[in-house]
């Protein structure tokens, strides 16, 4: 399969320069910023439709994949049929062509259509930068890490903050307790006007169900691997210089030791005596930490906060009579996601 390192799956000058780049976008388009908002779930209703079916297609086989990304040594151990096996790597190949094509469209469009005084969007910016970059050694900038940057962004942020809500809703269904809670805050504090930015601070219950609903999901099982840069000691183990590591982000957030009956899915667990949000300092990492650490993070918790207080406005979430939820995650190995085959009943608010 070609390369199209982006920024998720690249590591050193190439990661540095991307990071660096993509940060810096989506500071300007101002990330986390009530304004960016509603363009960016335009553009994103739009390429989802392109790309949905194949977006799941690509959930199902990833976890294979990154486990041989995790465990190389496994190629030098089973013979590469076998291997092909395992990854789908069929299914990956043809699911990577297909996302190429739709998104080497998009910049194809926007190489014909360059304003370099009017730059429209993440792409204009790129091929902008990049042409600056021309004859700069250290710029690692080219079409194929675009087209990796792109497919990270909505691979990275669609799908996450979309199974981020769907938890959330079936979180509501089981605990209608919670639910009603909740329904209570947004109709009291909002009413019928649709949240912004400021308002997070008068929305401590909400605030706290939406940081529960992602330490009860784990959406993500571990970070992204990191390479010890020397000797460590570590609760009696030697891990030596340059092995990969992954930290357990699951592990952490069902440890009695940071959060009391942690199989418990209680929001006001991060509630302080005076009811304001106070969120966990420690042992709780759903968008990682250091370096790596996620760049969407302020982006989806505006996107969670928006998109859950407009729903619970105006629809009531319950399981359907006779029947059960199961809330326990579906496994992907390195990803959670609910169970969506199951059935829960929407009714509109009166
Ligand atoms: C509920 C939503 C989200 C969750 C739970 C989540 C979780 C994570 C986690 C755990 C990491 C690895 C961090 C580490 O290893 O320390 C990560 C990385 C990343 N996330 Fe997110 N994320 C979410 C939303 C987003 C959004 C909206 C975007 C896009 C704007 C995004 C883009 C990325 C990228 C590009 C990386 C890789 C960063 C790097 O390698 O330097 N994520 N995310």
């Amino acid at each position: 399969m070609e390369k199209y390192l982006g920024l998720v799956f690249s590591n050193g000058q190439q990661w540095n320069n991307i990071r660096r780049f993509t940060l810096r976008h989506l500071r300007d388009l101002g990330m986390g910023k009530s304004k960016m908002v509603s363009a960016i779930q335009y553009e994103a209703t739009e390429l989802i439709m392109e790309f949905d079916d194949l977006i799941i297609k690509i959930q199902d086989s990833l976890s294979m994949l990154m486990l041989i990304d995790f465990f190389p040594w496994l190629k030098t151990i089973l013979p590469e049929p076998v291997l092909h096996y395992l990854t789908n790597r069929k299914l990956q190949v043809n699911s990577a062509n297909v996302l190429k094509k739709i998104i080497q469209d998009r910049i194809d469009e926007h190489v014909e259509t360059l304003d370099v005084n009017n730059p429209r969007d993440f792409f204009d910016d790129y091929l902008i930068e990049m042409e600056k970059q021309k004859s700069n050694p250290e710029s690692t900038m080219s079409i194929r890490d675009l087209i990796g940057t792109t497919a990270d962004l909505f691979g990275a942020g669609y799908v996450t903050t979309a199974t981020a809500i769907n938890f959330s809703i079936f979180y509501m269904c089981k605990f209608p307790h919670v639910q009603k809670r909740l329904r209570k805050e947004v109709d009291e504090v909002l009413g019928n006007n649709q949240a912004i930015l400021d308002d997070k601070a008068k929305l401590p219950y909400t605030e706290a169900f939406i940081t529960e609903s992602l330490r009860f999901a784990n959406q993500t099982q571990f970070s992204i691997p990191r390479t010890v840069t020397n000797d460590t000691k570590l609760g009696g183990y030697t891990i030596p210089k340059d092995s990969i590591i992954l930290p357990t982000v699951e592990e952490m957030h069902s440890d009695s030791k940071y959060f009391d009956s942690p199989k418990e899915f209680r929001p006001e667990r991060f509630l302080n005596d005076d009811g304001k949000f106070e969120p966990p300092k420690i042992g709780f990492l759903p968008f990682g930490t250091g370096r790596r650490q996620c760049i969407g993070e302020s982006l989806s918790r505006m996107e969670l906060l928006i998109f859950l207080t407009t729903l619970v406005q105006h629809l009531e979430f319950s399981v359907p009579k006779g029947e059960t939820l199961d809330i326990t995650a579906r496994d992907f190995v390195f990803f959670n996601a609910p169970r969506l085959e199951q059935n829960i009943l929407i009714t509109e608010r009166s």
